[in-house]
């Protein structure tokens, strides 16, 4: 049997909302073997975000248990949550997140430097993933002088820097026109599928679903398995 890298158990996430309670996840699994790639495929509104912000322990649940290779977020303090997330995991947000004042190449090398990897090899790495998404020409541009798909590829190398063992990504080329998303979709499974990395990604985008191992859907507050 596989490692497992993501394994979310018991998972229920409510919001108030006025007067209103809404139960987005209700007593919700999901398991993500290492090096599995998964697309998570639902309508607008029924909790994809919620869902990595959960697996991402950007958020918390009200019940239910995250653990990320094994081990139990819940069991940690928040300083070790904060470790566990930086060493392990990789996000990369609807909108890019970029820090403005720090350059493309910059903006790589950072998780990686708080992770302790040394500044040579932190730009070496970095170097090497903005160019496999085409920026090699970006380097040293500054966030506000880049278009928005650039933006976004930066965002994904940012992601992959600390070559974490669970990339989150919601619509990750969401904002890029159809040959820019497939060309850095391409490289972004490319680079999962290279480094062993397990990834979750949230695409409204069948063509991009059919590209990755299975799909799974969100239907009353349950992931479940989507037949393609
Ligand atoms: N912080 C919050 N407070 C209250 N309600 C929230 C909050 N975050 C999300 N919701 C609600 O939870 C539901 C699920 O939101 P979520 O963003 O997870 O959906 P989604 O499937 O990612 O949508 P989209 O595809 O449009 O990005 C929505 O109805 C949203 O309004």
């Amino acid at each position: 049997m596989s490692e497992t890298a993501l394994s979310m158990a018991g998972i229920t996430r409510r919001y108030r909302s006025g007067d209103e309670t809404l139960t987005i996840l209700a007593n919700a699994g999901f398991e993500l073997s290492a090096g599995e790639i998964v697309a998570l495929v639902a309508p607008s509104g029924t909790g994809k975000s919620t869902l990595l912000h959960l697996a991402g322990l950007l958020e918390a649940p009200q019940h239910g248990t995250v653990a990320i290779g094994g081990r139990q977020a819940a069991n940690l303090s928040d300083n070790g949550r904060t470790a566990l997330r930086r060493d392990e995991i990789g996000f990369v947000y609807q909108f890019h997140h970029l820090l403005p004042e720090f350059t493309a190449r910059e903006n790589v090398m950072l998780p990686q430097m708080i992770a302790g990897v040394g500044r040579r090899d932190a730009h070496t790495r970095a170097d090497d993933l903005l160019k496999r998404f085409g920026l090699g020409h970006r380097l040293d541009s500054m966030p506000g002088k880049m278009s928005g798909g650039e933006k976004q590829r930066a965002a994904i190398a940012r992601a992959l820097a600390n070559r974490p063992r669970v990339l989150l990504a919601d619509e990750p080329t969401g904002n890029l026109d159809t040959n820019t998303s497939d060309l850095v979709f391409g490289e972004l499974l490319r680079i999962v599928r290279e480094e062993g990395a397990a990834a979750l990604i949230a695409t409204h985008n069948e063509a991009l679903a059919a590209r990755m191992d299975r799909t799974v859907t969100l239907h009353e507050g349950q992931v479940v398995a989507l037949a393609r």
